[in-house]
């Protein structure tokens, strides 16, 4: 089964450059370019023009996620992963990269899918006070109250 689609008027401000596209047709991000040659230092960061600018229909938000193939094998990820492109933006979508490795650069030329974009539908909340919240299995519990990775554990125990 394929997913439903919701059309979004795209603006070409580099009209060299294709749409962002899906590589097949089950993927849940459309591929963002970079418009620039950019080399990331080790640890650099910068933010890279992709040579569009969305209309968004209300009730739709743009994510801007790292691709897992130049994570994997370059280190390259994006600072404030996923970005947030608002349904009433209609300036250029950046994508914040950032170079994590700690010894080589990252070189990337004009042309070259740096992120991938995933549409999704999102709700306004209704934000209403009150003074106590109901119980729940969880209750209070986070950062880590159900425990770590199994590493975490051995350490701890022999320190
Ligand atoms: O990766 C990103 C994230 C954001 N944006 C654009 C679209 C988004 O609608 C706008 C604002 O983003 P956000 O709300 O995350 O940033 P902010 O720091 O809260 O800025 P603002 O005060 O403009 O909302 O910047 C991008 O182009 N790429
Ligand atoms: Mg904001």
């Amino acid at each position: 089964m394929s997913a439903t689609t919701v059309q979004v008027l795209v603006r070409r401000l580099d009209p060299d450059l294709p749409l962002p596209g899906y590589a097949h047709p089950g993927d849940a991000g459309a591929d963002l370019m970079t418009t620039v040659d950019v080399t990331l230092e080790p640890g650099e960061r910068r933010l890279v023009p992709t040579g569009i600018a969305l209309a968004l229909p209300p009730g739709f938000v743009g994510l801007v996620h790292p691709r897992s193939g130049l994570a994997a094998r370059h280190g390259l990820s994006i600072v404030n992963a996923p970005g947030t492109i608002d349904s009433g933006y209609r300036g250029e979508v950046k994508v914040l990269l950032l170079n994590t490795d700690r010894e080589a650069p990252i070189v990337l030329a004009r042309g070259d899918r740096i992120a991938q974009l995933v549409i999704q539908r999102y709700e306004h909340a209704t934000f209403v006070e009150t003074d106590s919240l109901d119980d729940s299995a969880r209750g209070a519990g986070g950062y880590g109250s159900t425990g770590g990775f199994a590493g975490a554990e051995a350490q701890r125990s022999t320190r």
